[in-house]
Formats: structure tokens, sequence, C-alpha cells
């Protein structure tokens, strides 16, 4: 123990670091809810201000030091005030790439300033060192202890204490709080920028006596700190503090014992993965507000767009100087890297800065059995993808249990740890000399870059083409509607019966395949494969450049090959004075401009813009954005009447098998079924049977235990008790296997996939639930046709018309009946509908009443549903539940149960119940 003290002494020096880098970090989520990239440049400008007054100008460290935090916390201000303030309400992804813009700005300016030279700064604080048991401590490092410890202390003070602080962090979690509050969320994000700054500013200060000062040097300590602020959930600072703290003195017991420095990365990161996964939950629960992304794509190919796209690459490769062919070769690999963030990303809807990472690894595993094998390229692609694919699939697993900015730093875990125990590892990469790619070949035919740099261009764009092509189709294919279902809204998703699970993990493993044929094209570019490129620095610039592009669309991905370093862009530019220096600062400027401008990204402005432009052309004016479009409420009135829908759909008893099977049977049967949420018990030994043909309805004032009733039938809570289904035990199952077994459900919120058209709600909620889909969608795309029950569900509710409008599109009303229509199409044998008529106009709610029993009476499904309205309970209900504080009260036929007094005491808390108008809920418990 006395020869690892030292060490962890010494490792309570750089933790410290981590851990006062973390406490901003966390301050500015805490209170702004932006994880921010740019931290540590920011830190960087103000210690190069401190670094300039006090070795340049000799001033004492008494003003420089004052004047380098100052300077940090102006430039937080500034940050805040002229990007981050415009963005406050915008897509939580587009104000973390905005963050990676102001980087890119200030890391650039600091190199045109400064160079990347690294400056060896003197510390300020007095030399000398504090013996304890034989080891040494700093009084720089105790410095930097008790400095982050005493500003944890003050910040979470601020946040607990004081007015601004907690409706900082308040409003942080629900923007509409501020109104509420009466307070500014303007005044509160400029406070806490502006105290980001500064303390990125005091850590920069503090450390570069240990690190040195470059542009680039402080900004790597993100990586460390994010992990830290992960602990602490970006909120609690002492746990971020002690993970800091634990992850300094990890990496010093690591070179005490001299374990292989991969490990480094390996353990914390490792142990914090775990953490989340076993904190997180496979669904998110009620309430949770799903992350808003980019518009997402609909992977139609226009083949006008690919004959002109084809034609120019063509011609550049072949007819244009021979820097173009090399250039559109580096595009169309990066844009295979940003290809996989769209699939990853955009489709799939997990934030993912793995992508270089697994590229890497796959340049270096083909890069391998070149040199032993002299495999030929074809079949190095085909093992490549294999390997990318499974490596995807790994570095996803976390995304199982762990959502948002948490899952991104999860996978940037694994991209450092790929990065160090392989890639940079001179024991696997071929140390200096690189791994030799012995006579590249593709079936026969030599194909090496640096001889043929036409070929390989031509043969680089063709494979990025087909690749396109495949994950077009792919989006089109019901796995792509089960992924961008999943991104959409998880518990929608598996109230259909979609694998949440498992779409994200497609997801990852296609992106990782994806990522790995860039790998591949990269590793034989060269005679000699070097794994020097893969940093995560470059996965968060890919993320940066498709999300500018399209986070959503595969010429987003294209946009992102374009602006790659060495990409036409930058070839383009060659020959402009000083353009490598600057052009790092132009990017940022641009980044963060289209950030605020267009979060959709550029690919979708230009979309419209063309979209308009040929409008007018055909003279028929300015075509609206679909995003400005009010929402107008359809004419659904002047639809035929439902029965004559229900003839026309020709026997929802046919298309609905099983009819005479399930006539007058208990379907369903729930037993004993309890709910706790702690020491509330939301459900109470309820028993109940749905049965074929018939409705049962559940009523109860707010607060009853109705919506925890309906989440422990279908899956979404944790119950006890019993649940079965056709004489099959549900309890245990997930949501997902309920809904496969015949039991699907709507939400009070509706939970629908609010980004995709009615009809793809529609298709994929009747989809084949398929593994095999995940891989037969590259290459067939649909089923397009709705199912004869999803088409019979259109008929009913009328929705004829509507089945190719986006349902953000659509006001409340018809989203509720499109709620409907969709849990219909999935078949099922029995649903629980979750207020189906809560804001409907009348006309609406008539309709709706009128199809359900339509659907009831010919198809035979047994429906429970949960209504405040007494006329909808009376108009469908064949027997009525009441339960008041989870527990049964009344069950019997509608008019008895409502009439009986426990109800009306339950509903009123008096004995008066109005006639033939809606309960009025009694309790002031919101759900
Ligand atoms: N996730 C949760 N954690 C803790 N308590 C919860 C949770 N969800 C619901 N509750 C509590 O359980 C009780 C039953 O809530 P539930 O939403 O099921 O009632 P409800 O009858 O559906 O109400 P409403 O008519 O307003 O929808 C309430 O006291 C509620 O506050």
């Amino acid at each position: 123990m006395s020869q690892l003290w030292p060490f962890l002494v010494l490792g309570l020096a750089s933790g410290g670091a981590y851990a006062l880098t973390a406490v901003g970090i966390v301050t500015v989520y805490r209170g702004t809810g932006v994880i921010n990239l740019a931290h540590g440049a920011m830190g960087m400008v103000g210690t190069y201000v401190f670094f300039q007054l006090f070795k340049q100008e000799k001033l004492p460290a008494s003003i420089a030091v004052p004047a380098g935090i100052v300077a940090g916390a102006a430039l937080g201000a500034i940050v805040y005030a002229v990007v981050m303030r415009p963005l406050r309400n915008s897509i939580e992804l587009a104000r973390l790439v905005a963050t990676l813009g102001v980087l890119m700005v200030l890391q650039g300016l600091a190199t045109v300033i400064y160079s990347e030279r690294v400056r060896i700064v003197k510390s300020f604080v007095p030399d000398g060192a504090l013996h304890l048991w034989g080891a040494s401590m700093s009084y720089g490092t105790i410095v930097v202890l008790g400095v982050t410890i005493l500003l944890a202390i003050g910040l979470a003070t601020l946040f607990r204490r004081t007015r601004l602080g907690l409706s900082a962090a308040a409003v942080q979690e629900n923007p509409d709080a501020a109104s509420v509050l009466g307070v500014s969320p303007h005044a509160s994000g400029l406070l806490m920028w502006t105290i980001g700054g500064a303390l990125a500013s005091a850590a920069g200060i503090v450390l570069v006596p240990t690190t040195g000062l470059s542009p680039s040097g402080l900004t790597l300590l993100i990586f460390p700190a994010l992990a830290a602020a992960l602990f602490g959930k970006f909120t609690k600072y002492p746990s971020t503090i002690i993970a800091g703290l634990a992850i300094g003195i990890l990496e010093s017991l690591f070179v005490a014992y001299q374990w292989d420095s991969a490990f480094i990365k390996i353990i914390p990161f490792g142990v914090i993965i775990v953490a989340l996964m076993v904190g997180g939950s496979t669904l998110p629960g009620r309430g949770h507000a799903e992350q808003r992304l980019p518009r997402i794509g609909a992977g139609l190919l226009r083949p006008p767009v690919i004959l002109v796209a084809a034609v120019l690459a063509v011609v550049a490769v072949l007819f244009l100087p021979v820097g173009w062919a090399v250039a559109l070769t580096t595009m169309a690999i990066v844009s295979l890297i940003a290809l996989s963030i769209v699939v990853a990303t955009g489709y799939a809807g997990q934030l993912s800065l793995a992508p270089f990472a697994i590229a890497g690894a796959t340049s270096l595993f083909v890069a391998h059995l070149s040199r032993l094998f002299h495999i030929d390229i074809a079949l190095a692609l085909v093992l490549g993808i294999i390997a990318a694919t499974l490596l995807g699939w790994l570095v996803g697993l976390p995304a199982i249990r762990v959502r948002g900015v948490d899952l991104a730093v999860a996978t940037l875990g694994f991209a450092l740890v790929i990065e160090t125990a392989l890639l940079i590892n001179p024991k696997t990469n071929g140390g200096l000399n690189g791994l030799p790619i012995t006579d590249p070949r593709i079936f026969g035919i030599p194909l090496v870059a640096a001889r043929s740099p036409r070929g390989y261009a031509v043969f680089a764009c063709v494979v990025f083409a087909l690749a396109a092509l495949g994950i077009a189709c792919l989006r089109r294919s019901r796995a792509g509607r089960r992924m961008a279902g999943v991104r959409a809204n998880e518990r929608g998703a598996a109230a259909l019966g979609i694998s949440v699970p498992g779409a994200k993990l497609a997801g990852f493993a296609i992106a990782g395949g994806v990522a790995g044929i860039a790998g591949v094209l990269l590793a034989f570019r060269m005679q000699v494969a070097t794994f020097d490129n893969f940093d995560v620095f470059k996965s968060i610039n890919a993320l940066g450049w498709t999300t500018v592009g399209g986070l959503g669309m595969i010429p987003g991905a294209v946009f992102a090959g374009g602006a790659a370093a060495g990409g036409p862009f930058s070839y383009i530019l060659r020959n402009v004075d000083e353009i490598d220096a600057w052009l790092p600062v132009l990017s940022g400027i641009f980044v963060v401009i289209v950030m605020i401008t267009h979060p959709d990204g550029e690919i979708d402005r230009m979309k419209k813009q063309f979209g308009d432009l040929f409008a007018k052309l055909r003279g028929r004016g300015a075509a609206p954005a679909v995003a400005a479009e009010p929402p107008v409420e359809p004419d659904r009135t002047a639809a035929e009447p439902v029965s004559a829908e229900v003839n026309r759909a020709s026997g929802t008893d046919r298309i609905l098998p099983g009819a005479e099977r399930r006539a007058g049977q208990v379907l369903l049967t729930v037993r004993d079924v309890t709910v706790k949420y702690g020491p509330v018990k939301a459900v109470d030994a309820v028993t109940l049977d749905v049965v074929g043909g018939a409705v049962i309805g559940v009523i109860g004032p707010n607060g009853a235990g109705k919506t925890s009733l309906i989440d422990s039938i279908t899956g979404f809570a944790t119950a006890s008790g019993s649940v079965s289904l056709g004489g099959r035990e549900l309890i245990g199952l997930s949501a997902t296997k309920r809904s496969r077994a015949g039991l699907t459900r709507t939400f009070q919120n509706l939970e629908l996939f609010v980004d995709l058209t009615v009809r793809e709600n529609l298709l994929a909620a009747a989809d084949r639930r398929d593994l095999l889909g995940y891989a037969s969608g590259l290459i067939r795309s649909g089923p397009h046709e709705l199912s004869g029950v999803a088409a019979t569900a259109v008929a009913l509710l009328g929705l004829e018309e509507l089945l190719d409008r986006q349902v953000m599109d659509l006001p409340q009303g018809t989203q509720r009946i499109v709620a409907i229509a969709r849990a219909l199409a999935s078949e099922p044998e029995v649903i629980c509908l979750d207020e189906p008529t809560a804001g409907l106009s009348g006309t609406e709610r008539a309709e709706v009443i009128t199809a359900i029993r339509a659907l009831v009476e010919t198809a035979k499904i047994g429906v429970l549903l949960v209504e405040h309205n007494l006329d909808v309970v009376a108009g469908l209900c064949d027997t009525v539940v009441a339960i008041d504080f989870g527990r049964v009260i009344a069950q019997g036929a509608p008019e008895e149960v409502l009439g009986r007094p426990e109800v009306r005491q339950a509903y009123l808390g008096s004995h008066e119940l109005p006639e033939q108008q809606a309960i009025a809920p009694k309790k002031e418990t919101v759900s």
C-alpha cells in the first residue's frame, strides 16, 4: 500500500482536473440542458488570456488569474447570447452540434493566432508540496482540489437555495415552467453559461502547468470529464466529483502497475456504462418527453437527381484533373461514415459517436487479413462488413437501456476504448511502419489507389452508391418503419409489438456494417494501412456535418462527405491563400448558422427552396412549407355514414379472422392485479374479464388508477397477480410480447409516430415482425399497401383522405382517431383504449363510438375502455367497473354501476350525479 500511496496522490491531481471540468459541464447542462462540447475550448481561450498577461506581459498572478477567468465568463455569456439563446427551443441535437461549431471556431482562431505549438506555462501557485505519509502533494494539486470542492458546494447551493438556480433547473426540465415561475429563462441561461465559461477557464489555468497550453490540448479533457458528469447523471455534483477523482486515481494506478494503457479507458467508461444500464429501463416511463430529432426522409429515390449525380461524378473522375478523383474518393468514404450516422441516428434515433472507431477497427481487421492471407478487396468487403456489423451491434448494446446524450457518451466510451486498445496500440497497428496491404486486387484485377486514383475513385463511388441504394430501400421497408417508429416513440412502438431493443440494435448493427465498408475502402486505399486517423473527434465532426446536411436523409450524408477535409469542397478552395488555417473557423460559423436557421439541415432547406421554385415556375405560387402548415381540421363529417363504410370494408369478421372463436368467450382474465409505485398502491387487487364481442368500461376519478391498470395489463407497469390472454399467462412478459400475443392499447397522450405519415403509422402496426426483415429490407422495400384490417380501420374511422399526411400536421382530435386506427391495424384480440374520445368534437366522438361498436359486433374483439365521458360509457359499454384508490368499488351493467351511491361519491364527493354529461373529475391528482 505504501508504494501505491504516491500514485493515489498523483491521481488526485489529474482527477481534480477532470472533476473541475466536469463540474462546469454539469452546471451548463443542469442550467440549460446542453452538453457543451466547446467547454474545453472556452477554457482554452481564458487560459490564453491568462498566459498572455502572466507570461508575456509579466503581470502578477493576482491580475492575470482573475482576468483569465473573467475572459472565460465573458466568452460564456457571448456564446449564450449569440448561439444558445436563439437555439433555446430547438432540437437538442442542434444545440449539441452548435457547441461543436463553437469549438471549431475557437480552436481554429487559437491556432491562427498561437499555432499548434504547446507552450510551457509555469504554475502561479508557489512551488512546493505537502508531505503526507511518504507521498507529496503539490500545492497546485491542493489548489485544484480545494477550488473544485468549494465551487461544487457553491454551485449546489446556487441550484438548491437560490431563486435563480431553482428556476434554471426547473426551466431546463420544463421550458413552460418559466412563465409560471415568472422568471426569464434567458437570465438564468446567461448566468449558467457565464459561470460555465468562468469554470472552464479556471480549470484551464490550474491545469496548464501540468498539461502545457495548446489550442487542442484542453479540448481533450472533455472525455474523462464527460464520463464523470455522466456518472453524476449531469446533475449531481458530489457523484460527479467523486467519479472525476476516481478516474484520475484509476489512471494513476494503471501506470503504477504498468497495465496496458487501453484499460485506462476501458475501466472508467466500462463501469459507467454498466451503471447506466443497471439504472436504465428498456422502455421510457409515462410522461417521458421523446427527444426531437431532425426531419426524417422517406428514402424515396429520385431518378433525375441520381442521374445528374452519377453524370457529375463520372465527369469529375474521368475528365477533370486527377486531384478530383482523389477528392471524390475521400468524399465517398466519408459519405459512407455519414450514411452509417443516417441509419443509427437519423433512422433509428440512437446517438452514436463511434462510427469512425468502427471504421478504423474494420480497417485494422482487413489489413491484418490482407497481410496474412493476401485477400481480395471483394472478400475483404464481405468479411469487413460482417465484423463491423457485429462490432456495431456490440457498441449499441447500452442503447437497450440508455437514451439520448447518455447513450452518446456511452458510445464515445466504446470509441475511446477501440482507439486506445486497437488503433493507436503499436502491438496491433503495426507500429510506425503500419500494416502493408499486399497486392490489392478486386476479382483478380489490380486496384491500387496510388497507381490508379481514377479507378479507385470509380470503385469507391460505386460502392457508396450501392450502399446508399440499400439504405434507401431499408428506409422504405418494414424494417425501416420499425426503426423510424422506435425513433419517434418507443412506448408507441412497443404497444404495436415492435421489439424496441431489437430495432435499436439492428440500427446500430447496420450502421456498423456501413461504417465498416468505409474502413475497408480506407485500408485498401494505400499500400500501407495506418490507423491514426480515426479519433473520436472525427466521429463528433461527422455527426455535426451529417446534421448540417440532413441527419435523416441520404443526401445529408453526401453533403457531409463533400464538406470533409480532403473532399471536393476543400479541393475547390485549395488555392485560396491561408484557407487551411481559416477553414475550421469558417466551417464552425457555418455549422452554427445552419443549426440556428434550419436545424433539419441544408438538404431539407434546399428541397423546400427548389420545391417553391418549381411551384412558382409552374405558376402555382410557392408551395407551403409542410412544417409551417397550420393543422387543418379535415372535413370528416362529409364522409359516408359509418355503417356504409363497414359494408364497403367487406366485413370486418372476414378481415379480422377468428370472430366466431372469440364471440362470447372470455379472452382476457385479470386476477388480483396490483401495481405499486413505491409506497403508492395505484392498483389494488383488481379482477375483471374481457369478453369477445363486448366492451368493458373502467371508470373512476382522476388518479383512481385506470391508466395504471391498463399499463399493468399491457406490460407498461410492473404488477403482481395474473393477466392471461386465451389461457396464456402474460405477467412477466414485455409489452412487445403481450402485443404480439394479441393485446394492444392506445395511450392518453397518443404516443404516435408523429414524424411519419398516417399510412406509415398503420403499416408499422400491421407489419410482420421478422428479424430477417432487417436484412431483406436492404434489397427489397415494401409492402406499401395497407393490410385488410388497417384498410377497414381507415374506412371505419374516415381517414382515407389523410393517409399521406404527416401525423404532426393533423389536429389533436384527428390524431386521437389515428391512434385508434393504428391500434386496430395491429389485429388485436383485445384492445385497451385509454380515453379514446378525450378532446374530440361531438361528431368525431359519435363516429368513434359507432366504429368501435361496429368492430366489436362484427370482429368480436374484446375492448377494455377507460373513459371519463359518461355518454361514451353508456353508448359503448356492456359492463362497467368503477375504481377508486385502485380498488374496484362497483362492477355490473352501466346503468346499475352509475347509479350506485359509492360511485357518485367517488366522482363528485356527493350523491348528485348529473345526467347525460361528462363527469367532472373530483380529485386534483394529475396522472
Ligand atoms: N410513475 C409513477 N410513479 C409514482 N406514482 C404514480 C406513477 N404513475 C401514476 N402514479 C400515481 O398512481 C395513482 C394512479 O394514477 P393513474 O394515472 O393510473 O390514475 P388514472 O385513474 O388513470 O388518472 P387519470 O384519470 O387522471 O388519467 C395516482 O396517485 C398517481 O399519482
